[in-house]
């Protein structure tokens, strides 16, 4: 996935290095701000603008090394998006989100206000509180968080308390990523195979309802491929040990990775037909090297389907999409079977669709099996910002005004309202 920040790096209000303004767009009151929170990247944008979000930022926050305070203007400045590239080496990094749970909280409010100001999320002067010096930006427009499946009610609680409190949002909507995966996907029913950089997603959605009793949500995603393949690679004698050499081992998985239909079929072939049949290599930082990958390339892909091999005990991709659709009423099951759909980063990699059709169809009972489709449709790695772009349209939202917290609901019930409003999320 590119990151989409323009390379000039500015120091905003907050003392952060980070992106200028971009796409500056007129903020509107019918617009709403949209942040889908990843554990490997936040997507942001404004619901009027395109379908795709305009600011992606890895969610990382870089401050310097003590060994190298001295070159940095602040000792505690803060890099975040494009900013780290130059001086990634001299920075030790934050990662607010782990595994799809926020758990610095003060790095994902500095992550958010960078997201505020690179929107251009302005003050509603009338709506400023006197003391509004002592808070954040405060916003104008309505927010749209998006969370896994399963967030603790701690966790929302916690999101709305600073986008109320601190961002002065006028009202929130917390939206479950899957559910939001298949409206951008212009469906209501169907499986959600969401499969981003720490979790994977499997969620049943009928008649755009939840079915909460059949998501399965695991800790396994694109960054254990990259560290398995970065592994692999330093097995080999690559030394690619910095978290820039990983940033590299990043690309090379997403540019040459893929699932094999048949891994015993593919492990029967010699490293040099696949590279040759390949022929992908790529320069390392220092222009020396090149790293040529061979059984790697759908060696490492193959733990979504056998977490085994990095030592997890989790159900494979085909067990968990087959345990979601079992766990549905049975009248329902029909329509899910062929309606999986693949979204989210790390369902990108070719052959995935083929060889997740396989495997569910033979998990699937006998008359079912011939009518298991997997879907993967162009744009699915945005598909949770699309759906949220959708409910936040005029008309849906005032269709759907009940799950959204307004300020004033929120100052009058406190926390209890988060909470009210989460269980009419899933029917
Ligand atoms: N072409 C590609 N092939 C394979 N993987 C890719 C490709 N492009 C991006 N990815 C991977 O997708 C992941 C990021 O996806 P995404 O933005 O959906 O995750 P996230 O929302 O940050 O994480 P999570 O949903 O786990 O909290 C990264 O691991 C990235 O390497």
């Amino acid at each position: 996935m590119s990151d989409l920040f323009a390379p000039a790096a500015a120091s905003n209000h907050h003392g952060q290095s980070g992106p200028r303004i971009h796409d500056a767009c007129e903020v509107s009151h019918e617009t709403c701000l949209i942040i889908d929170n990843g554990t490997g990247f936040i997507k942001a944008g404004l619901s009027t603008a395109k379908m795709e979000p305009t600011v992606v930022i890895p969610t990382l926050v870089g401050r310097p090394k003590p060994r190298f305070a001295c070159e940095f203007e602040k000792a505690d400045e803060r890099f975040v998006g494009d900013a780290i590239d130059a001086v990634r080496e001299k920075l030790t990094f934050e990662e607010p989100i782990v595994h799809g749970a926020i758990e610095d909280w003060m790095e994902m409010e500095e992550l958010w206000s960078i997201v505020f100001d690179s929107l251009g999320v302005m003050p509603d002067p009338s709506a400023m509180p006197q003391d509004a010096q002592h808070h954040g930006a405060a916003s104008s427009s309505p927010v749209l968080l998006t969370e896994p499946p399963l967030t603790p009610s701690r966790s929302s609680i916690r999101s709305a308390e600073i986008m109320f409190e601190y961002f002065r949002a006028p009202e929130l909507r917390l939206a479950t990523q899957g559910v939001l995966a298949l409206l951008g996907l212009g469906k209501t029913t169907g499986v959600v195979v969401e499969m981003g950089d720490a979790i994977t997603q499997v969620v049943p959605v009928y008649d755009g309802y939840a079915l909460r009793h059949g998501i399965r949500r695991v800790d396994l995603g694109g960054q254990d491929i990259t560290m398995l393949l970065q592994r692999a690679l330093c097995d080999r004698g690559y030394p690619l040990t910095t978290r820039t050499h990983q940033l590299q081992v990043r690309r090379m998985k997403e540019n040459c990775c893929f699932v094999a239909q048949c891994p015993e079929s593919a492990s029967h072939q010699s490293a040099e037909s696949l590279q040759v049949a390949h022929e992908l290599s790529f320069s390392l930082s220092n222009h020396e090297s090149v790293v040529c990958l061979d059984h790697e390339r759908y060696l490492c892909p193959e733990v979504l389907f056998h977490p085994s091999l990095i030592h997890r005990e989790l159900p494979g991709l085909g067990q968990l999409v087959w345990q979601a659709i079992e766990s549905a009423e049975i009248d329902t099951r029909q329509s899910l079977w062929k309606n999986i759909f693949l979204t989210g980063g790390s369902s990108l990699f070719s052959g995935l669709q083929e060889r997740l059709q396989t495997e569910v169809a033979q998990y699937a009972p006998e008359k079912s099996s011939k009518r298991v489709t997997v879907h993967a449709w162009e744009g699915r790695e945005h598909a949770v910002y699309q759906g949220a772009a959708q409910v936040c349209a005029p008309s849906i939202k005032a269709l759907e005004s009940d799950l959204w917290i307004k300020a004033s609901e929120y100052a009058e019930e406190g926390p209890n309202i988060v909470q009210r409003k989460a269980m009419m999320r899933y029917n």
